[in-house]
């Protein structure tokens, strides 16, 4: 029941505000489109896109931010915080975080090359978060391709819907100790590409050490998929979608399919922001999106 112009008499310029805003944070910092869209993707996985991953802890109350597959690894509150406020100061007490942040995902993928699709609004904010929950549905970077089929099937998302999201590998970076075990240990792997990764990201030593997921990490492009086809994929996750598997002939056709990859992946996203919102007088409308009212 989420729908495009939910805001549309009570907020006429929200998509106007948060497209400016994510313009200026991603020429400030080009990742900052990559970090938003992960945002989002953790939002989504855990009780639904409710905005829970953005409620701080506090001395009494432990949400999902230091969960292992978020601790010093997503980023991008500040900017959901600062969008918000932008938001309140034309709309006070109207938009909710969850929204805001599906917004910003969507603009952020289109300021660096991506498709874009139109986002269904009305979702609410959580007032709860469970870190338990984000550390048993989020997935890892360690899983084998019949996990990953599984962890997205579990929210709904078929093996295609995995595949095709995968591809915001496309943008961004991965820290080392994330990424080791591949790159020292592994075989399905272009020995180049290991020796290269080697260089910053040692046995021991340089665990935040950063490689890009892709080879151009600022640009949503399709060299994700020619990189897997390559045997260039940075996760053991990553790879595990071109191993002689299932989603093998998938992974090619986007290898050399821009536009069917674009088409797939904006379709995928609304089907991810979709995930058991809360709507009508579930939850809130929360005024900071690290707390609740
Ligand atoms: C298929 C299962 C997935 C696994 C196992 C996975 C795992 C990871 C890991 C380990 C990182 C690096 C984190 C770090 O080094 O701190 C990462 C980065 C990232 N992930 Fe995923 N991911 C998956 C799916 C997705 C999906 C579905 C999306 C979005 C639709 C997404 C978007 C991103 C982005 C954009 C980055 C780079 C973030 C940045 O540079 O700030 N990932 N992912
Ligand atoms: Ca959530």
């Amino acid at each position: 029941q989420l729908t495009p112009d939910f805001y549309a008499r009570t907020c006429p310029r929200l998509k106007f505000t948060v497209r400016d805003a994510m313009r200026q944070a991603v020429q400030r910092e080009p990742r900052m489109a990559a970090s938003i869209l992960r945002l989002f993707f953790h939002d989504c996985f855990v009780n639904g896109c409710d905005g829970s991953i953005l409620l701080d802890d506090t001395a009494t109350f432990t949400g999902e931010q230091n969960a292992f597959p978020n601790r010093n690894s997503v980023r991008g509150f500040e900017v959901i915080d600062a969008i918000k406020a932008r938001v309140e100061a034309a709309c006070a007490a109207t938009v909710s975080c969850a929204d805001v942040l599906a917004l910003a995902a969507r603009d952020g993928v289109e300021l660096v090359g991506g498709p874009s699709w139109r986002v269904a609004l009305g979702r609410r904010d959580a007032r709860t978060a469970s870190q338990a929950q984000a550390n048993s549905d989020l997935p890892s970077p360690f899983a084998n391709l019949s996990t990953l089929i599984s962890m997205f099937a579990a929210k709904g998302l078929n093996a295609r819907d995995m595949t095709v999201l995968s591809g915001a590998h496309t943008l961004g970076f991965a820290q080392c100790s994330l990424f080791r075990t591949r790159i020292h240990n592994e075989t399905n792997i272009d020995p180049s590409f290991a020796a290269s990764r080697r260089l910053t990201c040692p046995l021991s030593g340089g665990d935040s050490n950063l490689a890009a997921l892709d080879a151009t990490p600022n640009r949503f492009d399709n060299s994700y998929y020619r990189k897997l086809v390559a045997r260039r994929g940075l996760l053991h996750s990553d790879q595990e979608l071109f191993n002689g598997g299932s989603q093998d002939g998938l992974v090619r056709t986007y290898s050399f399919n821009m536009a069917a990859f674009a088409g797939d992946f904006a379709a995928a996203m609304v089907k991810m922001g979709n995930i058991s919102p809360l709507t009508g007088t579930a939850g809130e409308i929360r005024t900071t999106c690290g707390a609740v009212n």
